[in-house]
């Protein structure tokens, strides 16, 4: 069925939630723009997020995030993937809750893990041991992002198309955000 988004909808969660492959396909399913605040924010700075973190440090780095977030926030209804960490300051989770609506892309650690262990371009899991790290990281995060206004339960028998009609019908529990036409 055709629908009308009316806000920005951004997705939250860990790293290796979905969050820009899910976000890529709901772009698509409702005809709306997808932006990911990573991207913007590498391509603002023209380098990759491990530079940044390298040589700016991580605290520069939140304050691009939050300036990008509250600039896409502000342009038309879009779906907008944010980095992993975005939705812990609390200056981003209230302009997000006023200006869009949050939606918690939740997964448990293994399949975080299964989906992150290859890859190298996630500065905050190079440890000695970057397994323990996710399950510390996971711990410490699970209440914040709790406060997301909605939540979907990522599993790894759905797939990517599966998990974006799991989002849409939470969508349509808010009228505010999502209007059948
Ligand atoms: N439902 C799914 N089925 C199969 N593969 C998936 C699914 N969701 C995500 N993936 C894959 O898992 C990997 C991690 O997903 P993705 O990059 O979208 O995570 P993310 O939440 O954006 O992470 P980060 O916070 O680090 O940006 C990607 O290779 C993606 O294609
Ligand atoms: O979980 C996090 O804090 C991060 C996740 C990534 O999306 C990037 O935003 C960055 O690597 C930090
Ligand atoms: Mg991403």
């Amino acid at each position: 069925m055709a629908a009308r988004l009316k806000k920005t909808v951004v997705l939250v969660g860990m790293m290796g939630a979905g969050k820009s492959a899910i976000g890529t396909g709901l772009s698509k399913r409702l005809g709306v723009p997808f932006r990911d605040s990573d991207a913007e924010i590498e391509l603002a700075a023209d380098r990759t997020i491990a530079e940044i973190f390298e040589r700016d440090g991580e605290a520069f780095f939140r304050d691009r995030e939050s300036e990008v977030i509250s600039r896409l926030l502000d342009g038309r209804p879009a779906i907008l993937s944010t980095g992993g960490g975005a939705f812990l300051a609390e200056r981003n989770r209230r302009m997000i809750h006023e200006r869009g609506v949050s939606i918690l892309l939740k997964a448990d650690v293994e399949l975080l893990w299964n989906r992150v262990k290859h890859k190298t371009n996630r500065p905050l899991l190079r440890t000695p041991n970057p397994r323990a790290t996710l399950e510390a990281i996971y711990a410490e995060r699970a209440p914040i992002y709790a406060k997301a206004d909605l939540a979907v339960q990522a599993r790894s028998e759905y797939a990517i198309s599966e998990m974006v009609e799991q989002v849409v019908k939470a969508l349509r529990s808010r009228p505010d955000v999502l209007e059948d036409c």
